[in-house]
Formats: structure tokens, sequence, C-alpha cells
């Protein structure tokens, strides 16, 4: 069994270090975190600062970046992986995912999670705690699915794009890329790019060059 570093120790991290865990595959799991006052988080040993990890590759040649904001997230697991880490896929075994799904590398599926058939989940997503993500949707990278999110079949969702806790996305739905979906929405029609849509039936309320999170 080999063995797996992740980037951040926050409460992400946290749960990414327990998903790892049962899924008894490697051999010890360790953090890398910019605090330095973390020695040990939940018997995970703390080993060092997030731009000292490279140095570990012979040690730790499995990297997951647990890193909450998107786009540091996917910069990170590029990095990594061009300097030759695996980037592993985590998956709680408590999910329900369809044998015609594709789930890309560095994403984490976390417990209670439901996709269905033929849907495309890219690569550094985060697909949290009870969601649904029905059939034939296409994520595309370092897109978060918050605990509790809705999605019906067919809706695509662009890159970096974040979907706040218990939100509801109708089916057949384009999503744009960096856009934020507010929590608790219900999106029944098309959100462009950089967008923040609120409310019932969601709306975009603010457009800028750097939403998304
Ligand atoms: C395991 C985990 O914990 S995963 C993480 C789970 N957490 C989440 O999903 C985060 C949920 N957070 C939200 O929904 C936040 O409100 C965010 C991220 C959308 C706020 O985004 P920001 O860009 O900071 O927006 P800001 O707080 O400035 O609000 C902008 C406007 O939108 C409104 N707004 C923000 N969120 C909502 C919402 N959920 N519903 C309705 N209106 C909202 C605000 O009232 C504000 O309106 P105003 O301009 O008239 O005052």
């Amino acid at each position: 069994m080999s063995k797996l570093m992740i980037l951040g120790a926050g409460g992400h991290g946290k749960v990414v270090a327990e998903v790892a865990s049962l899924m008894n595959k490697w051999s010890e799991i360790v953090f890398f975190d910019d605090n330095v006052d973390l020695k040990k988080v939940n018997g995970f040993k703390v080993v060092d600062d997030l731009e000292n990890c490279k140095k570990y590759k012979m040690q730790y040649e499995n990297a997951f970046v647990a890193i909450g904001n998107n786009k540091l997230r996917i910069k990170l697991i590029n990095d990594l992986s061009n300097e030759g880490f695996k980037i592993p896929l985590l998956i709680h075994p408590f999910t329900c995912i369809s044998n015609k799904v594709k789930i890309d590398e560095g994403t984490v599926v976390m417990a209670g999670a439901v996709i269905n058939a033929n849907s495309l989940i890219g690569k550094g997503c985060i697909i949290n705690t009870s969601c649904s993500i029905d059939h034939d949707c296409i994520l595309k990278d370092g897109v978060h699915i918050s605990p509790g999110v809705h999605i019906g079949g067919t809706t695509q969702i662009g890159k970096f794009t974040w979907i706040c806790i218990g939100s509801s996305i109708s089916n057949n739905i384009n999503i744009g890329h960096n856009s934020v979906i507010a929590a608790g929405a219900t999106v029944v029609n098309d959100i462009e790019n950089y967008a923040l849509a609120v409310g019932t039936p969601a709306k975009n309320i603010k457009v800028t060059k750097t939403k998304g999170r």
C-alpha cells in the first residue's frame, strides 16, 4: 500500500482524510498545512507547510488537494501532477454512483452523494455531503457542489463554479463558469459566466470577472 499526502488540514481536509481512511487504500495518510501550530489533526500527522510538500515525493507519491478555493485547488493539482505525483479520486464508501459515471482525478465524493447514469465529473471537484447529481450532467473542472444540493438531469456546470448549500438546479440547465449559486437558490433558467445568482427563481444580481471560489 502506498502513502497519501493531503494538502490542507482545515475543515474540508478533515473530512477528506476520513474519506481516504475509510477507503483502506493507503498505509499512511498525512497532512501538509501552512498553520505551523498544527502537529496532528484527528490523529493524522501534519508534516510540513504546503510549499515544502514537493520535497516529500519519495515518501508520499499520492497527493490530494483539500482546499476549498476552486481555482487554487485546480492550480495545485496541476502543479503536483506536473511534478509526477499521482492524484487520486476519493470516494466515501457510503455513496451511490452509477457505473456509467466518469469522474476525473483529484475529485472527492462525500458521504451520501448520489450520481446517476452517464454524468461526467471533472478534475478537482468537490461533490459534497448528501447532494444528488442526476443523469447526463456535465461538471467541468474545479466545480464545488455543496451539501444538500440537488441537480436534475442533463445540466451542465462550467469550471470553478460553486453551487452553495441546499440549492436546487432544474434539469436541462446550463450554468456558466466562475459563477456562484447562493444557498437555497432554485435555478430554473440558464445562468451566465461570473454570475452571483440568488433566490427562487434564481436571478443574477451581480456579474463580475472575479466570481467563482
Ligand atoms: C461542508 C461545507 O460547509 S461546504 C460550504 C457550504 N457553504 C455554502 O454553501 C456557502 C453559502 N453562502 C452563500 O450562499 C453566500 O451568501 C454567498 C457565497 C453566495 C455570498 O456571496 P458574496 O459574494 O459574499 O455575496 P454577499 O454576501 O456580498 O451578498 C450579495 C447580495 O446577495 C444576497 N445574498 C447572498 N446570499 C443569498 C442567498 N443565499 N439568498 C438570497 N440572497 C442572498 C445578499 O443579501 C446581498 O444582497 P444585497 O446586495 O441586496 O445586500
